[in-house]
């Protein structure tokens, strides 16, 4: 089977191109995805990114991570999907439309001279904060509300955080200094914990200033990643909510594995994404 291995930020996924590939049977890509994602039996990365055709967009991207299970959206995936398409001319246009589980977003690639992509810029849409849109367990009227700073008690501790979906689910922990966040004690449990039906992605944020903050992330599924781009939008979104960011600002989001701007426009709700996407490889991977 031949791939593209790109990454964004050091997230990177093994890019199998459905307009070129047969895909395996349905039921064998989560184990794909994890036979590809192995660093030492397979390729190296943290999950599998299928390229496909859409009905209902330009082009649609499906995510699994590397323990198999499938995700909605993935911020780095979609910047590394839009360099590919439009580097291989299945569109020619810079800016198209990416479906997703967690629905429609809008890429603009910003080419260079030589037709390469090395930025692209996504409009993710709007983020979804209702209780019930994270999923997040609660009752009666709590489902309709914002989860803002609140305090959940998870496997006999209390943990506070901010809960924002860009399709797929992020609760966002404000800390003093990320450096010293426990990410990989806290995510996990959190992560699984019973209050998320589908599990959640979590984040550990620190504000530098009005217009920047460190992140470290525990990705679900897929363990410490150097950075997730759904992750920093929900960072953003869940500073304004604190007061701690304002909207209409091109923030920068310094992720272990390099920086991404981000902004929370009012003109129409909607979150931007600007970053990179790298090409590493190609090859052939053979299946076993
Ligand atoms: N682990 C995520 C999917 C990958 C998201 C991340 N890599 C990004 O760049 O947004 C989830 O299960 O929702």
């Amino acid at each position: 089977m031949k791939f593209t291995k790109m990454h964004g930020l050091g997230n990177s996924y093994i890019y199998v191109d459905s307009f070129r590939e047969s895909l395996p049977n349905e039921e064998k890509l989560p184990a794909l995805a994890v036979k590809v994602a192995d660093p030492h039996t397979g390729i190296g990365s943290d999950g599998l990114i299928l390229i496909l055709p859409s009905e209902i967009a330009d082009v649609r991207m499906r995510v699994f991570n590397n323990d198999g299970s499938e995700a909605k959206n993935c911020g780095n995936g979609l910047r590394c999907v839009a360099k590919y398409v439009y580097e291989h001319r299945y569109v020619q246009k810079e800016e198209f439309s990416i479906e997703t589980l967690g629905g429609i977003v809008t890429a603009n690639v910003h080419p260079s001279r030589t037709g390469e992509v090395h930025e692209v810029t996504v409009d993710m849409g709007l983020p979804k904060l209702k209780r019930k849109e994270m999923p997040m367990r609660g009752e009666g009227a709590a489902l309709d509300e914002p989860v803002i700073a609140s305090t959940e008690h998870v496997n006999g501790t209390d943990y506070t955080f901010t809960a924002v979906s860009m399709g797929n689910p992020h609760a966002v922990f404000f800390v003093e200094n990320v450096a010293e966040a426990s990410v990989e004690t806290d995510g996990p449990v959190v992560e699984n914990a019973d209050l998320f039906p589908d599990g959640t992605n979590v984040e550990f944020i620190s504000i530098m200033s009005e217009t920047e903050m460190n992140f470290a992330v525990w990705e679900r599924g897929s363990g410490v990643t150097r950075a997730c781009g759904t992750g920093a939008c929900a960072a953003v979104v869940a500073a304004v909510l604190n007061g701690k960011a304002s909207k209409d600002k091109d923030i920068t989001v310094h992720l272990p594995g390099g920086d991404l701007l981000i902004r929370w426009s009012s003109r129409d709700d909607h979150v931007w994404m600007k970053g990179q996407a790298v090409t590493v490889c190609e090859g052939t991977y053979m299946d076993h």
